[in-house]
């Protein structure tokens, strides 16, 4: 199953720069381990924000969800799922 999935990072302005730093030191470790399995298979920085547009392939939305609330940056994110299938004027056929 395929998901649009768009994250807003909000790091509290008060946040010490190494806590900061450690937290996404940790999100990147994560996030790069789940590229290397196949289940996120696009990031994309959305230009000029704090953001990302990414594609996540999993088998259920539990899983998704199970992914998105393990993000070590989950607590000071704003994230929007979008669920998504095959379009029918598709002319990929490695899509489902
Ligand atoms: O920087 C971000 O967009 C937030 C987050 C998502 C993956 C990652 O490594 O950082």
């Amino acid at each position: 199953m395929l998901f649009h999935v768009r994250m807003d990072v909000q790091i509290p302005a008060d946040m010490p720069a190494d806590v900061a730093n450690e937290i996404k030191a940790r999100e990147k470790a994560y996030s790069q381990n789940l590229q290397r399995s196949g289940k996120w298979p696009h990031i994309w920085r959305i230009v000029g924000e704090y953001a990302n547009y990414s594609i996540f392939d999993v088998a259920s939305n539990a899983e998704l969800h199970e992914i998105l609330t393990g993000l070590p940056l989950f607590p000071y994110m704003k994230i929007s799922v979008t669920p998504l299938c095959r379009h029918p004027s598709s002319i990929r056929d490695d899509e489902s």
